[in-house]
Order: structure tokens, then C-alpha cells, then sequence
């Protein structure tokens, strides 16, 4: 059969696979190959020019059974349904694998922010978040920052929310600004979770860390962050990319330098003394650790055979296809997978939510030692059902979420 690209059909494979190893009853598995709940929603937005143009959003809530739904709402001209459907599964299971008390939430906007104009934008989030406010809440679902949106695009929703009800209700979003109650360590965390796990598997395979070469696919949010902290444990970062074009250095860039020219020049290419370099073939650089942290389907049956990587660290969500994993498995790559490795972003987010819900903020030290906490617990248990099993690192996350949200399926009498 060919490779499905459909990344709401991937999701369903990998959930299938996982309830068969884990010798589950059908029930479980026809409960969790739908969302519970997708909502559809037109957005016209009055344009500065005074025309009125209407764009498509979607908010797919996949499960609630260990919690209230949990995700974020990606703004980009490729979202589809499909897309949000799997990632709002892919936030179930993101959620169950590092234990904490939520289910799975995901919203888009078919959109090019780069061609609005900011007060457009904010037009089309406040928009947005109205039209879907019905099945939003601190107790319902809960969004939060993704591709292409970010703190200011959450005050937006926060503020609307709010004047709907009438009262500040900061927990109805996190990835806030820190001023109207975000958490501080939320905007680094993804990646700061990202740099936990790949320290951990470097220990396993024996990799150390100040002689490893890392390249970054994606330098926004998550792909810049990661590059500042993997630099900081002493990786060299030979290459970096984005939208418009990668830069490649085998001497090692600086990502601080590399992020202050991206905002001055919109994107990573042409940074002084690098090379120009492909999307694909960054993807098959001869490096020790290779980060995909942009969007999905990137390393695919076409190219897995020639990822050279030791470690594949999913920053992204969906990077690799099924057909690709087994290709890396058995290449003996080890992937630490996106539910895995990119979980400190919604670990912070639910801090988050519990100062807003408590009023009560902490430091970045108690939020950072806190998130590495889970972050380290959550691979270990990944990593011994992935020994134990002999299975590969998706697997054995898949295994550790599905056998958790099994349980809670089984005692709330919903199988
Ligand atoms: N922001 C967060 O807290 C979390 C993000 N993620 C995932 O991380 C990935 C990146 O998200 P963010 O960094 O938040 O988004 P962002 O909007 O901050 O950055 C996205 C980056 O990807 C680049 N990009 C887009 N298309 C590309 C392509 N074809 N080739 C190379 N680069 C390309 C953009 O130029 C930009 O640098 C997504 O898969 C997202 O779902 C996962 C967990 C949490
Ligand atoms: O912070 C959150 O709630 C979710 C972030 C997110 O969308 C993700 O982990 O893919």
C-alpha cells in the first residue's frame, strides 16, 4: 500500500498498533480513533482595505477522558481538518505520556499571517476565538500557542473570552505574556523539554554532548530555543533553516547571532560565513542529532534510508511517517517521538493554568527544575517500555499513554 501523507490516517495507524501490542479490547480503539468533538467555523474579517474576507478555522477536541481538551490553534495557509483532527489526538496522547490531567485539544486557521496586517490579524483571532468560544474554557479546553501564533495573538483570545463572560479569566489560554498571567519558562519550554530528552538519550547511546553536531530544521519557537540550549550543553549546530532557506556552517553557527539576524532579515539564510542549504539536504547532513521542529512529514520512506543522525529529536508534531520509523529502527537511529519529545511546551502550559486557577506565580527555577522533573521521568519509562518490548521509542510512548487512557476509559465505565 502506498505511504499515507494524511496525517489524521498516520494517527489512526499508530493508535491501532499500540492497542494491538497492548492486547486491548476493540472498544478502545474505536473510541479513540475519532475526536469527540470537531468544530467548524467561518471567520469574516472586515480588511483594511473595508472589504470583507472570510477564512475557515476548526477546533477539534479528541479526547476529554483524563481531563479538559488541551492544545494549541496553528495559524497557517495548509491547515485542514485532517490535520487539526490528528494533532488534537497527538495531544491526548502528548498529555497521558507525561502524566498530566488533560486531554486533547487542537485548533487552526487556514491563514497567511505574513500577509496580514496587525490589526487584521488581531481582527481574525478575536474572530476566531469568538466563533468558537461556545466549547472553550478553563474546565473545557484550553488553548495555546503553535505554529505561527504566539503570546500576543493568546492576549487577543484571552481578552476576548473575558469580555464575553464579563470577568478576567486568564486560564482560559496559556502562552500568555507574563503581564496578563503567563508562566515564566513557557515561551522556552518546548524546547527546554526537547533538550532534556535528547541529554537523556545521549546517556543511553553514549553520546557526549560537547562533541556532537546538531542541524535544526524550523528556527521559530521551538527550532531557535533548542538551538540556544543544545549550544549551551556544548553541541555545535552546524545547520539551521526555515521558510525560505537554510544556512550551513561545519565550523558551528552561533544561534544567537543566527536569531538576531532572523529578525532583522525575516529568515536564517545568507547568515554571514554560511553556506546555502536545501531543506533535504540538511535533513540528510552527516550530524549526530537532527531536530525536525517545523511541520510534518518531513522524513518520509523517500529519504529515511539516508538520515544519518544518531538521534532524531521530534520537536515538531508529526515529523516522521510509520513507514519511515520502522526504517529508522531498524538503521538503529534512535527517534525520541514528538509526544514525547516536545510535551515540556503543554507540561509549562498546565502550570500555567494551575497559577491562573490558584493566583499564585512561581519562579522560573521552580517551573524549569519542575519540568525537568517530568521530562526525565516521562523518557525513562518510554525508554524501558522500548527495551522491554523491543519495540521503537513511538511505540513504546504510544504503549505508556494508550495502557494510562485505557485505564481511565475502563473506570469511568466508557468501554
Ligand atoms: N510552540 C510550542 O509550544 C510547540 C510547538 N510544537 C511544534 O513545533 C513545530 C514548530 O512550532 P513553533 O516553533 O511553535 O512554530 P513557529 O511558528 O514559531 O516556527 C515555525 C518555524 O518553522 C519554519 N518553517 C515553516 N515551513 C518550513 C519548511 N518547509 N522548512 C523549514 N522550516 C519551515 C518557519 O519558518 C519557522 O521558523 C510545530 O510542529 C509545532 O506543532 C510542539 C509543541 C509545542
Ligand atoms: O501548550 C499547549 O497547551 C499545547 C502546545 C501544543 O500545541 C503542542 O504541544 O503541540
Amino acid at each position: 500500500m502506498a505511504e499515507t501523507l494524511n496525517p489524521f490516517e498516520i494517527v489512526q495507524k499508530q493508535i491501532k498498533t499500540a492497542c494491538d501490542k497492548l492486547g486491548l479490547e476493540e472498544s478502545v480503539y474505536e473510541i479513540l480513533k475519532e475526536p469527540e468533538k470537531v468544530l467548524t467555523v467561518s471567520i469574516p474579517v472586515r480588511m483594511d482595505d473595508g472589504s470583507i474576507k472570510t477564512f475557515i478555522g476548526y477546533r477539534s477536541q479528541h479526547s476529554t477522558v483524563l481531563g479538559p481538551a488541551k492544545g494549541g490553534v496553528r495559524f497557517h495557509p495548509d491547515v485542514t481538518m485532517d490535520e487539526v483532527k490528528a494533532l488534537s489526538a497527538w495531544m491526548t496522547f502528548k498529555c497521558a505520556v507525561v502524566g498530566i490531567p488533560y486531554g486533547g485539544g487542537k485548533g487552526g486557521v487556514r491563514c497567511n499571517p505574513k500577509e496580514l496586517s496587525k490589526s487584521e490579524l488581531e481582527r481574525l483571532s478575536r474572530g476566531y476565538f469568538r466563533a468558537i468560544s461556545p466549547i472553550i474554557g478553563p474546565e473545557k479546553d484550553i488553548p495555546a500557542p503553535d505554529v505561527y501564533t504566539n503570546a500576543q495573538v493568546m492576549a487577543w483570545f484571552m481578552d476576548e473570552f473575558s469580555q464575553l463572560k464579563g470577568y478576567n479569566t486568564p486560564g482560559v489560554v496559556t502562552g500568555k505574556p507574563i503581564v496578563l498571567g503567563g508562566s515564566l519558562g513557557r515561551s522556552e519550554a518546548t524546547a527546554r523539554g526537547v533538550t532534556f530528552t535528547i541529554r537523556e538519550a545521549a546517556k543511553k547511546i553514549g553520546l557526549d554532548l560537547t562533541k556532537a553536531t546538531v542541524a535544526i530544521q524550523g528556527f521559530g519557537n521551538a527550532g531557535s530555543v533548542a538551538a540556544r540550549l543544545l549550544h549551551e550543553l556544548g553541541c555545535k549546530i552546524v545547520a539551521v533553516n526555515d521558510s525560505q532557506g537554510g544556512a550551513y556552517n561545519p565550523d558551528g553557527l552561533d544561534p544567537e547571532a543566527v536569531n538576531e539576524y532572523k529578525k532583522k532579515n525575516k529568515t536564517v539564510k545568507g547568515f554571514p560565513g554560511s553556506k546555502d542549504i536545501s531543506g533535504a539536504e540538511l535533513l540528510e547532513l552527516d550530524v549526530d542529532i537532527l531536530v525536525p521542529a517545523a511541520l510534518e512529514n518531513v522524513i518520509t520512506s523517500s529519504n529515511a534510508a539516508n538520515i544519518k543522525a544518531k538521534i532524531v529529536g521530534e520537536a515538531a508534531n508529526g515529523p516522521t511517517t510509520p513507514e519511515a520509523d520502522e526504517i529508522l529502527y531498524k538503521k538503529g537511529i534512535l527517534v525520541i517521538p514528538d509526544i514525547l519529545c516536545n510535551a515540556g511546551g503543554v507540561t509549562v502550559s498546565y502550570f500555567e493554568w494551575v497559577q491562573n486557577l490558584m493566583n499564585f506565580y512561581w519562579t522560573e527555577e521552580e517551573v524549569n527544575n519542575r519540568l525537568e522533573q517530568i521530562m526525565v521521568k516521562a523518557f525513562n519509562e518510554v525508554f524501558d517500555i522500548h527495551e522491554q518490548y523491543s519495540v521503537n521509542m513511538r511505540e513504546a510512548a504510544y504503549m505508556l499513554a494508550i495502557k494510562r487512557i485505557a485505564e481511565a476509559l475502563k473506570l469511568r465505565g466508557w468501554v
